[in-house]
């Protein structure tokens, strides 16, 4: 299944709940929202009061992607938010493993961000524990910059690696996606893109709808 993420993060906050409902009208599956802690990286953005709002305005899939260092003691709270998946990132996580348990264990989707500068390696014995993988295409902590062209063989390796191993786990892939690179995405391997400016820059429902065209091709 190929879905679109519109990340809230280049939303307007103070009209976030309408614009949420123009993603959502417009056809986008997933809402990724993004949680930063000013600590594992370099900024702040919002929390579970926000989530909970939203919530009740939504029926998307809530993608909630934690920037936070040590996210464990918040699993919980962020699941009964309504996250309907949590990814976590591997650098943040001292016993990741455990940690992917526990958000499992709240009856929500496991899953592993990577930053650019982190090898796959750092999955071999989660992978089979994880529903998906977050590939981080710049380095987290803001939106608007340039996607790494790196990533793009990084997200080939992990699918012909999951394709392998005859894991079903989703590959999403953050930063920098707009409808100039998403083929190339998806052809990689990817299944679920994030974008931010691309979708909230201008008009929303004309980008998600731009970008389901591209992704209807592939779920053919
Ligand atoms: O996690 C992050 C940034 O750390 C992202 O989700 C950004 O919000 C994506 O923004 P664009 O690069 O698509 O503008
Ligand atoms: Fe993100």
């Amino acid at each position: 299944m190929y879905a679109l993420a519109p990340s809230i993060l280049s939303a307007d906050f103070a009209a976030l709940g309408e614009d949420v409902k123009k993603v959502e009208n417009a056809g986008a599956q997933y809402l990724h929202i993004d949680v930063m802690d000013g600590d594992f990286v370099p900024s702040l953005s919002l929390g579970m009061p926000v989530i909970r709002s939203i919530r009740k305005k939504s029926d998307m899939v809530f993608d909630v992607h934690l920037m936070m260092s040590h996210p464990e003691p918040y699993i919980e709270e962020f699941a009964d938010c309504g996250a309907d998946i949590i990814t976590v990132h591997a650098e943040a996580c001292r016993h990741l493993h455990r940690t992917l348990r526990q958000i499992r264990d709240c009856n929500v989707k496991a899953g592993v961000s990577l930053n650019p500068a982190t090898p796959l390696s750092v999955l071999e014995y989660v992978l089979d524990q994880t529903d998906m993988v977050l590939i981080m295409s710049v380095n987290p902590g803001f939106g608007g910059q340039s996607y790494i062209e790196s990533s793009t063989n990084k997200i080939w390796k992990l699918r012909e690696w999951i394709k392998r191993e005859q894991l079903n786990v989703d590959i999403e892939v953050d930063g920098g996606v707009g409808l100039n690179n998403a083929r190339t995405i998806l052809d990689a391997g990817a299944n679920i893109l994030v974008a931010g400016s691309a979708v909230f820059n201008g008009d929303c429902a004309a980008n998600v709808k731009a970008f389901l065209d591209i992704l209807n091709d592939y779920n053919e």
